[in-house]
């Protein structure tokens, strides 16, 4: 699902900031710790002075006052500190961890990520022996879009349809941007009725679609193709294949429809829609 993001924009930088924010809060960590002990010990080395000072002008009240004031001063904001450090530094790897998975146009899964998380269910699927299946969803006469409105309306009604597909599925169903204007949708437990039902409700969310754009209305409309696993389905790719098949054969057969693959004749299966 997954195009890179533009050289320079904006998501660019953000991206390289919190990289480096990453290197330099893990680097700084430990020379931070390093710095806080050296504190700790030169406080304590002060205290041990301001008490011994206390006790030998006869004061054992005086001498514990200022040890308890030094302690109660600098252990909350060492701790604070060295825990603001360790909270930065864990936050910075999330928002890593998420920029790497997302595409970054329509905030869905990107294809690495998609492709990892599918031969996981592939090979969960096959040993519990339950049903998978797969959506490819691709927008149709794209290319009139960007030539017509600009390719930034393109992208705005790229983040919508992409919107309309994941408000469309369950929280178990991943969704991922392959490549271009084209979508995929991984549905474990699903069998073909059930991923026939989910494309034909993506189908007509996004029918129902439009973007305001510069005065205009621009309207857009998906064609989906959909597979099972099966048990002599040899690979992940294979199933995206077959997927695909049936995706040119909704494109083939009028567009703004769902089919599904038929070893046989796969252009005659599960055609619906307009
Ligand atoms: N705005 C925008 N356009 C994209 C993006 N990725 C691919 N495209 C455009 O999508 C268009 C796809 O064109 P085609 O492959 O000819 O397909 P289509 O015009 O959608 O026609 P059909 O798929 O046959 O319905 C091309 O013009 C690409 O430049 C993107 O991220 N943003």
């Amino acid at each position: 699902m997954f195009s890179p993001p533009l050289a320079g924009g904006p998501s660019d930088r953000r991206r390289r900031w919190i990289t480096l924010r990453g290197w330099v809060l893990g680097l700084g960590l430990p020379r931070a710790l390093t710095v806080l002990t050296a504190g700790i010990w030169l406080a304590a080395l002060c205290i041990t002075f301001l008490v011994q000072f206390a006790l030998q002008r006869g004061s054992l009240a005086l001498g514990m006052t200022i040890a308890s004031l030094c302690v109660l001063t600098i252990a909350p904001a060492a701790g604070y500190a060295v825990l603001k450090l360790l909270y930065e530094l864990e936050s910075s790897r999330q928002q890593i961890r998420q920029l790497a998975i997302t595409d970054e146009l329509t905030g869905s899964y990107n294809r690495r990520y998609f492709m990892e998380v599918a031969e996981v269910e592939l090979l969960r699927a096959r040993r519990y022996g339950v049903p998978m299946s797969l959506i490819l969803i691709d927008a149709d006469h794209f290319k009139r879009v960007n030539d017509t409105h600009g390719h930034q309306c393109g992208d705005a009604l790229l983040r919508q349809i992409a919107l309309a597909c994941r408000d469309s599925l369950r929280g178990t169903d991943v969704i991922a941007r392959l490549g271009g204007e084209e979508l995929i949708v991984l549905l474990p437990q699903t069998g073909l009725a059930g991923a026939l039902t989910m494309a034909e409700r993506i189908r007509e969310r996004v029918a129902q679609l439009a973007i305001q754009w510069r005065e205009q209305k621009v309207e857009a409309t998906v064609s989906l193709g959909v597979a099972a696993l099966r048990a002599d389905t040899p690979t992940l790719d294979a199933l995206i294949h077959e997927a695909d098949i049936a995706l040119y054969d909704a494109k083939r057969s009028g567009r703004n429809r769902v089919c599904s693959w038929n070893a046989d004749r796969p252009w005659l299966a599960g055609a619906q829609g307009t």
